[in-house]
C-alpha cells in the first residue's frame, strides 16, 4: 500500500493473492491524470499473477488506509471472477487489520462467466 500511486484521490490501496502453489503477488492502485485509466490494486495484483503465469487464486486480500473496510470495485469483482471459484476467499480489512472474510461468490453472486456463452 506504500507503494500506491494515487495522487488524484489520496487513497491508497493494496492487495495481495495466493496462488494455487502458494506464491504471494502484491499489487497497488495505479492512477492517472486521465483518470479512467486508472488501475486498482486487485487488478495490479492479478495481472502480475497471470503474467507470471498463474491463473488460479485461492485468496485474495485487499487493504487501505482508512477505517472503512476495502470493497473492490465491480470492475475489479468481475475479473476476479476469472480466476477464482466460488469458494475461493476475500480478506477485506482497512488501516486496523479489521479482518471480514467472505467466499468469493458472496461478493459476486450471478457472476457471468465463459459457463454462459456454451
Ligand atoms: O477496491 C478498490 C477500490 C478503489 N481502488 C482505487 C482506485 C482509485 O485509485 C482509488 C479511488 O477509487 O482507489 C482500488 O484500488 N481498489
Ligand atoms: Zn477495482
Amino acid at each position: 500500500m506504500k507503494n500506491a500511486y494515487a495522487p488524484y484521490s489520496n487513497y491508497s490501496v493494496g492487495a495481495a493473492l495466493v496462488t494455487e502453489d502458494d506464491t504471494v503477488y502484491t499489487g497497488v492502485n495505479i492512477e492517472n491524470a486521465s483518470y479512467g485509466l486508472t488501475n486498482c490494486a486487485e487488478r495490479t495484483a492479478i495481472f502480475k499473477a497471470v503474467s507470471e503465469g498463474h491463473t488460479h487464486f485461492k485468496a485474495i486480500l485487499i487493504v487501505n488506509g482508512t477505517k472503512e473496510m476495502s470493497k473492490p470495485c465491480g470492475a475489479c469483482r468481475q475479473v476476479m471472477s476469472e480466476f477464482m471459484g466460488p469458494d475461493d476467499i476475500v480478506y477485506l480489512t482497512n488501516k486496523d487489520n479489521l479482518n471480514k472474510e467472505y467466499r468469493f461468490t458472496e461478493i459476486l453472486p450471478l457472476a457471468f462467466s465463459d459457463k454462459d456463452m456454451e
